[in-house]
């Protein structure tokens, strides 16, 4: 690949962009705060974001949205899903024709119930292709260069094994995949049952809890990704159960660490103000319920924590709420 740029200089953001220049792709990594960007390039580290990591050759940090995207070949979306569609809308006049669009966040729009592909369908039309990077990825580890593998999902398989291969190498893995929507909602899904796992394991409830959630966290998965047309072994795979796995069992996690602070008491502004970072799971976990509903599948482990997180209950009163369900085939 000529050059890629990587915008959201976050921690995830930053980490892509270091392993794609790890890999020798010149990378230009955008942020809006251009003072922290300028901070970044001279020091050749994200101190706020991703302290452990230093920045390869080959990786420049700007904030000229204007001219990073100028000199890419390929574009990568690494920003909040909520701000997903900003980002688009700020970019698509500079775009240059033949652009390909990745994206690695991992979320639903609040309000619309829109998956990523189709935020970017809609905004820049769907002459580009597009492909979507998610997996069990903490940004630290794969800052640290530690063994990391992801899916790369397009319909366009050219383009999936363009990222991928970008990607690939120096102990990180990329598998490409053509099931968009079931990466989505594996990547999406997963947090919202993080917070779960969160409270649970934040109230001493012990590890056949923690093991029963995951794995009815991930019918919860099965359930709608296959309602909404993802595939079965898509949401088996590193994006569906690998990422579940992950996020729910390790406090890099920010959705499983708000879990444990709602555990403690803490409101959802309160932990929010003490993760300082983006917990996707707080506005995706209404969206989820949300198309639950209109494709018809049972969802109740999203539906209490939507409870939680909107106040209506307490983290105690949503286990006791799971725990008091009725009886019924495993398989229902
Ligand atoms: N951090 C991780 O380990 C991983 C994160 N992700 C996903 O990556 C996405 C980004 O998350 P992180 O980098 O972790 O978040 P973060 O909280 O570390 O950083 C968010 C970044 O986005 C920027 N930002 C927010 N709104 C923006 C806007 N309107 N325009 C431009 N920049 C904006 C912030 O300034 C900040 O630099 C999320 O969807 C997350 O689920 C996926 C895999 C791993
Ligand atoms: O998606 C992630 C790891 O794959 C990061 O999870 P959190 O957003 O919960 O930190």
């Amino acid at each position: 690949m000529k050059s890629i740029a990587v915008l959201g200089a976050g921690s995830y953001g930053t980490a892509l962009a270091i392993q794609l220049a790890r890999r020798g792709t010149p990378v230009s990594l955008w942020g809006r705060d251009a003072k922290a960007l300028a901070e970044m390039e001279s020091r050749r580290l994200n101190e706020r974001y991703l302290p452990e990591a230093h920045f390869p050759v080959g990786l420049t940090a700007s904030s000229e949205l204007g001219a990073v995207l100028a000199e890419a070949d390929e574009v990568l979306i690494v920003v909040p899903s909520q701000a997903l569609r900003e980002t688009l809308r700020k970019i698509e006049p500079m775009l240059k024709p033949g652009q390909g669009i990745a994206c690695a966040m991992k979320g639903i729009e609040a309000g619309s119930g829109k998956l990523v592909h189709e935020v970017v369908a809609e905004e820049l039309g769907d002459n580009r292709p597009l492909a979507i990077i998610s997996g069990p990825t903490f940004a630290k580890e794969l800052g640290l260069g530690l063994p990391t593998a992801v899916t790369v999902a397009s319909t366009d398989t050219a383009y999936a094994e363009r990222i991928a291969n970008a990607l690939h190498g120096d102990g990180f893995r990329a598998y490409t995949a053509s099931d968009v929507v079931g990466v989505e909602i594996g990547g999406s899904v997963k947090n919202v049952l993080a917070i779960a796992v969160g409270i649970a394991d934040g109230l001493g409830l012990g590890a056949n809890t923690r093991a029963a959630l995951i794995t009815r966290g991930l019918a919860e998965i099965m359930r709608l990704g296959q309602a909404m047309g993802g595939r079965a072994e898509t949401l088996m795979g590193l994006s569906g159960l690998g990422d579940l796995v992950l996020t729910c069992t390790d406090n890099q996690s920010r959705n499983r660490r708000m879990g444990l602070l709602l555990a403690q008491g803490k409101t959802v502004a309160e932990a929010t103000a003490e993760i300082q970072q983006v917990v996707e799971g707080v506005r995706v976990a209404p969206e989820v319920r949300r198309l639950a509903e209109r494709h018809k599948v049972s969802m109740p482990i999203t539906d209490v924590i939507c409870r939680v997180l909107l106040g209506e209950i307490s983290p105690v009163e949503a286990v006791r709420s799971l725990a008091t369900r009725p009886s019924k085939a495993e398989n229902q």
